[in-house]
């Protein structure tokens, strides 16, 4: 008989009602002193450590808890704290942590990027030349005492050394064993020494980067750094943790000197369980076994957990088990109990993390003391999960054949790019170098107070839809006064880009309290899927043809593709995402359709998250690729040939899926680049890019006005790879969450810049 613990890997940060956002807002805006965010923040830690010793979690964490991002945390505690924010030792300051993630007058934020392919962000931590780590603050520790006062023997948490300087920059790669083994390791070890004393019993080291693709060396190193950290904390016990997929070497993991090994068995299941039976797992370490899905909704079938732990407990018998979540809930949204207008099928299926808890305490209970006296819950879960299965809205069977028999022409433009370009060019007859935006203008307060009034029934869908239009009349106004060429409507009808899409697609829902944590103090609503997605009715053709109404300009329809509303919801786990991408592609195409015959002539379809869903291992890149290319083909192919379709991508480095992003056979895309600091334009001194391409020429993420010069510079280095008749000028993303002030001063500027490079292009061109 093995002995088995609950634990958890993470817990939530926004609260129920998002009193962590509202709380960190309020301080930032000056509503609140710092000492009072201070309580506010540790009544939440109180009250969420203490949920889930409710909830029966044998080892609740610690550590995990946050002001705003965990890698961040991590790189404070270390001093790694770049010179321009004028830290001159000791603890920090939290307005200089909160400097580093936001920014302030003096000195620009640290980046911030995906957290593996999840919507998550992290704050990149920056190695600086003469930086000198010390352990400033042993954070861990202090939430460990600070819940052991609270009578609670709880689990720091901390992210691990090997992916912590995987996720840094702002060193040679030839520097990262030096850095690993002499620098990180000593401080990590300090952690662990001053945690033993304390008396923590487990440290949980969380080590995703073991499940990218690893290098025999890294290993090596990593061995060492572990084998240190064992030794500096012989009493303490060490769980390495991996999640999101499977650990690439295996063999080499187990061997590590640590205490327990904890694996995906959601995300890498088939994979893990195949190294389980080839190499077996090491009798003297404990065994944690990612059960429960923490990255999605549904609600786990417990029967085929409780068979998949006899089938494991058949080909190893280690010391102890621990069961958890597959990853950190904070991927999940706190409580489904507050979802009250779901429909009963999908009510009955879904987990967020209260509800991922309880379904832990089960498992334990069944797999200790027998099947029988859980027998109950598993009935009840075995039905509603047939129930949902059965219902009339998971499969389309019309649909469904409808996608089987497409053939290759609906993937396929009518003309090649050349003679498309031919007609375009014609028809449109824009400038040398046009400008446009990505879609949003300024989701003002008053769009957001609008919106909740029709919400709330205050205002009747009539009100609402005029103050929309009046906005969107206001902005085509401006846009025609600044004098760009290709205009948009504004997306003023828009939460959410994906959460606006699930209110007219068949197959989503939406919940009404379900946010995630995106960055920072930002949330998302993740809308569901949760059956066959069809199109029902023209969901946006009526705004974009009202904006095309009022101008001479071109206005362009705006919709968001397969792949991004995939990645941004949380989707079925019983169909393959390709069938999923397909359906999303269908319906997006019978959209596109109906745009144009409403005579919108340009139509972007947005991209930003397929970059974020690369496969963590680059074998499964292909596939992955593949899929989201048919997908946006699907949705875009149907249309003239002097129709434009353009795409827009963001957030990411591209010069590793330049290839695939041409494949979409997109006139046009936008895409992010001034953050990137000209990666991107080397990636097209080694090869030039065929289609018609706008690279960002400023950050919106920045209040900040830019320069003239600067865009010029952006521009200028760009057009030394990419051909000027196919150069587009836009800023990097959207503007829904800048200010009108700053959209009008950037967008002059913007304008004013594609005017002197017109000319300074249009003597090399005549001359
Ligand atoms: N899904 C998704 N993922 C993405 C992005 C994205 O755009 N969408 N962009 C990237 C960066 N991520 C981002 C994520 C969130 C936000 C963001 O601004 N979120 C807002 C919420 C946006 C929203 O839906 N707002 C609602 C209002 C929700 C709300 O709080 N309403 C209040 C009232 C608001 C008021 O009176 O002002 C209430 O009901 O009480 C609306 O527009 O209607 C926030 O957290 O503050 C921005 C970027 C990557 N991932
Ligand atoms: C995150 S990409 C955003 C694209 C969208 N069309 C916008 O402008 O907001
Ligand atoms: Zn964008």
């Amino acid at each position: 008989m093995v002995n088995v613990y609950t634990s958890n890997l993470g817990y939530p940060r926004i609260g129920k009602r998002r009193e962590w956002k509202k709380a960190l807002e309020s301080h930032w805006s000056g509503k609140i002193e710092q000492a009072e965010l201070e309580e506010r923040i540790k009544t939440l830690r109180h009250e969420y450590l203490h949920t889930q010793v409710e909830k029966g979690v044998d080892l609740p964490p610690v550590g995990d808890f946050t002001y705003y991002d965990h890698v961040l945390d991590t790189a404070v505690m270390f001093g790694l704290i770049p010179k321009r924010f004028g830290h001159d030792g000791g603890p920090v300051s939290l307005d200089t942590y909160f400097a580093m993630a936001r920014g302030n007058q003096k000195a620009v934020a640290c980046e911030m990027t995906k957290w593996f392919d999840t919507n998550y962000h992290y704050i990149v931590p920056e190695w600086e030349e003469e930086m000198v780590p010390t352990l400033l603050e042993n954070r861990p520790l202090r939430a460990f005492r600070e819940a052991k006062r609270w009578g609670i023997n709880a689990k720091p948490v901390i992210l691990g050394p090997f992916t912590f300087l995987k996720l840094a920059k702002g060193f040679h790669p030839d520097q990262f064993s030096r850095l690993l083994l002499d620098t990180l390791t000593p401080l990590y070890a300090q952690v662990l020494q001053e945690l033993e004393a304390a008396g923590a019993d487990w440290i949980q080291l969380d080590e995703p980067a073991f499940v990218t693709d690893v290098t025999a060396a890294e290993m090596e190193w990593l061995h060492t750094a572990y084998s240190r950290l064992a030794d500096a904390a012989p009493g303490l016990r060490l769980l390495v943790q991996t999640y999101f997929d499977s650990v690439s070497a295996y063999s080499d993991l187990i061997r590590l000197p640590v205490h327990g090994i904890g694996l995906d068995l959601v995300y890498g299941r088939e994979e893990n369980l195949a190294s389980l039976q080839k190499h077996g797992f090491p009798e003297d370490k404990v065994l944690a076994l990612g059960l429960i899905d923490g990255r999605n909704i549904w609600k786990t079938p417990l029967q085929k957990q409780l068979n998949l732990l006899e089938e494991i407990r058949e080909i190893v018998s280690p010391a102890a088990w621990m069961l958890q979540p597959s990853c950190s809930l904070l991927h999940v949204p706190v409580d489904a109990a507050e979802e009250q207008e779901l429909p009963s099928e999908l009510a009955g299926v879904i987990a967020f993390a209260h509800e991922k808890l309880d379904e832990l305490s089960i498992l334990k209970e069944g797999f200790l003391h027998g099947q029988a006296v859980v027998a109950e819950v598993l009935q009840e879960n075995a039905a509603a999960i047939e129930t949902f299965d059965q219902a009339s809205f998971r499969r389309i069977p019309e649909i469904r054949k409808e996608i089987a028999n497409l053939t290759s022409t609906a993937f396929t433009r009518s003309h090649p790019f050349a003679e498309r370009q031919e007609q375009q060019e014609k028809f449109y007859s824009f400038p040398l170098f046009p400008t446009t935006t990505i879609g949003s203008f300024p989701q003002s307060p008053e769009v957001r107070r609008a919106r909740k009034k029709w919400r709330t029934g205050e205002w009747s869908e009539e009100r609402y839809r005029e103050f929309v239009q009046k906005e969107t009349a206001r902005w085509i106004g401006i846009q025609e006064e600044i004098g760009l060429d290709v205009l948009v409507h504004g997306e003023f009808e828009r939460t959410d880009m994906v959460e606006y899409f699930s209110d007219k697609l068949t197959g989503f829902s939406f919940t009404k309290h379900g946010w995630v944590q995106s960055y920072g103090s930002r949330c998302v609503k993740p809308p569901i899927i949760h059956g066959d997605v069809a199109f029902h009715a023209p969901m946006t053709a009526e705004m974009s043809s009202y904006a095309q109404s009022l101008t001479e300009k071109k206005v362009k329809g705006m919709l968001t593709g397969p792949t991004t509303m995939i990645r941004w919801s949380f989707v079925r786990d019983d169909l393959p995402e390709s069938e999923v991408a397909l359906q999303i592609g269908y319906a997006l195409r019978q959209e596109v359709d109906a745009l144009e015959s409403s005579g919108i002539a340009i139509i972007q379809v947005d991209e930003p998250a397929l970059r974020e869903g690369l496969p963590l291992k680059k074998h499964k890149w292909k596939a992955y690729l593949d899929q989201a290319v048919r997908a946006f083909r699907l949705a875009t192919s149907s249309v003239q040939p002097q129709t434009q379709i353009h795409t827009h991508m963001c957030y990411s480095e591209f010069h590793d899926i330049i290839d695939a992003i041409q494949t979409l056979d997109a006139d046009v895309i936008s895409i992010e680049s001034s953050r990137s600091h000209g990666e991107l334009i080397h990636a097209f001194e080694e090869k030039t890019y065929p289609l018609g391409i706008g690279l960002g020429v400023y950050d919106i993420h920045s209040p900040r006005i830019p320069t003239e010069a600067e865009m010029l510079q952006t521009v200028e280095r760009a057009l030394r790879v990419l051909p000027p008749t196919l150069f587009w000028i836009n800023p990097d993303c959207g503007l829904k969450t800048r200010r009108e002030e700053e959209v009008v001063a950037s967008l002059q500027k913007m304008v004013q810049v594609a005017q002197a490079i017109r000319q300074q292009w249009q003597k090399t061109i005549t001359s």
